[in-house]
């Protein structure tokens, strides 16, 4: 405990849960870093957690020995749902043979052919079609997140689903519950206490039955692809994994169960994470209607009447691009990233973090904030696309913008995910102006903390352009 980084002092059993409340949020992280400094050490019952807080930090922890931070915490719950299988929730080299493969693939299937931006604009223009149906008043947390699952599906299946499929909307459902779960008061005790919290009735019950329901409608979608038998000419992700399973002579075998998860974590990784952006994007373009309007003109100036926005389309759209960039930066909606473990012993900015070998209990992780990100001269605190243009009015990107994370373990759907929120967010806006309902004189950006920082729920109107 000497080594580690200061922090406030951990009381028997229950660590330091009761000093953030059992439940993690800005202000209170804000108040921690205050007291101990940007990187300070917070007792999850036995657990130690290492908090790097802010830019300079994070980017520091993270990348000055990227390769010994680059394990994730392997709780009690993340246990129970991935077995150490797949991308999110693995270490060592399942962990590094898994990434390594989705990177390739999500390449293959999308960059440079233009497939995923494909399946993307068709989402959008489904998106587009509940709007214009049902214009005033609608909450667009749903179709959002049908659309954004979608393009997973289309990623991973090689197929989208009809919006009223019954198994889909169970599918998108299900992701929603799990993660609404991660980060609750529930997901904790289990992980303090899983023995006991296994024979409790609970939502803890419910995440794993949809969990296992999660599992088999992935292993279905890959008995189809296996009695198609198109592996010699891959189209979709499983397609590649299958393919990938033939190769006898690799060193690294890929098989079954860790496909199975790797889909499952494309869903979680890919589906409330850009479906939350987007939500958040449009509250701001009702809050923001000055800035709103402006993406508009710029919309219209620079492409006119052109039915399909193509992600290369950001060169020419230096204010929507900064939009949305500050959007992504102004809702931060990754508050503590998914926690990482060291897997050797390590410094982070001079204090020694250790890896407790062979311990059942001790681990040494850090979470990362994304709180008050550096952004001088600039006002952090507001919403300002300036933040992200030059003088001339040239999009530039900031060191200090990170919503991805940096380091060995970076968001492996970056590159989709910016794909996705730059068409359909133009789209939309190239389509509709959106507004407030009749009577509703503010916009409410206050939040609601999950697994993501999200949205209050909200209704907007559509009005075609
Ligand atoms: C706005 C959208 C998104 C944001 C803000 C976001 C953010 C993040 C962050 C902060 C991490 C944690 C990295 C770390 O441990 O330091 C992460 C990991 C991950 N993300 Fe994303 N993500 C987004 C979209 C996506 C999409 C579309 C996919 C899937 C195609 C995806 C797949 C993953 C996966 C698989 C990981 C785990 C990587 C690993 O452990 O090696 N994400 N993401």
């Amino acid at each position: 405990r000497k080594s580690l980084p200061p922090g406030p002092v951990p009381i028997p059993f229950f660590g330091n849960f009761p000093h953030v409340s059992f439940k993690v949020d800005h202000n209170i992280l804000d108040k921690l870093a205050k007291t101990y400094g940007n990187i300070y050490t917070l007792w999850l019952g036995h657990k130690p957690v290492v908090v790097l807080h802010g830019f300079p930090t994070v980017k520091e922890g993270l990348t000055t020995h990227a390769d010994d931070v680059a394990g994730r915490m392997n709780t009690p719950f993340f246990q129970r749902i991935a077995n150490g299988k797949g991308i999110f929730f693995s270490s060592g080299v399942i962990w590094k043979h898994e990434r390594r493969f989705g990177i390739a693939t999500l390449r293959k299937l999308g960059l440079g052919n233009k497939g995923i931006e494909r399946g993307i604009q068709v989402e959008a223009r489904h998106l587009m079609e509940f709007f214009q149906i049902s214009c005033c008043a609608l909450d667009p947390a749903y179709p959002i997140v049908l659309a954004v699952s979608n393009v997973i599906c289309t990623v991973v299946f090689g197929h989208r689903f009809s919006l009223e499929d019954e198994t889909f909307q169970k599918l998108v459902k299900a992701l929603h519950f799990f993660t609404d779960f991660a980060n609750s008061t529930s997901q904790i005790l289990y992980d303090i206490c899983p023995w006991l919290m296994r024979h409790l009735p609970g939502p803890q019950q419910k995440v794993f039955v949809l969990c296992d329901f999660i599992h088999s409608f992935v292993r279905k979608e890959i008995r189809i692809h296996k009695e198609r038998g198109k592996i010699d000419d891959p189209e979709d992700f499983i397609d590649y994994y299958l393919f990938q399973m033939t190769e006898n002579n690799a060193m690294y075998k890929h098989d079954e169960d860790n496909m199975v998860q790797s889909v499952f974590d494309l869903f979680l990784g890919g589906t409330e994470t850009t479906a939350t952006t987007l939500r958040w994007a449009l509250l701001y373009m009702v809050a923001y209607p000055d800035i709103q309007e402006k993406v508009q003109q710029e919309l219209d100036a620079v492409l006119g009447s052109s039915q399909s926005i193509w992600y290369e389309d950001r060169k020419r759209l230096p204010y929507t691009h900064a939009v949305v960039h500050e959007i992504m930066r102004f809702c931060s909606i990754i508050l503590i990233g998914l926690p990482r473990e060291t897997v050797r012993d390590t410094t982070l900015l001079g204090y020694p973090v250790p890896k407790v070998q062979g311990s059942k209990v001790t681990l040494s992780c850090h979470l990362l904030s994304y709180v008050s990100p550096v952004f001088s001269p600039c006002k952090p605190f507001e919403f300002d696309p300036g933040h992200f243009l030059d003088e001339e009015g040239n999009f530039f990107c900031r060191e200090a913008f990170l919503p991805f994370s940096t380091g060995f373990r970076l968001c492996l759907g970056e590159q989709l995910a910016r794909m996705e929120l730059f068409i359909i967010f133009c789209s939309l806006l190239q389509t509709f102006r959106f507004t407030l309902p009749d009577g509703v004189k503010e916009a409410d950006t206050q939040c609601i903390l999950g697994s993501t920082v999200q949205p209050r729920p909200y209704r907007v109107c559509a009005f075609l352009r």
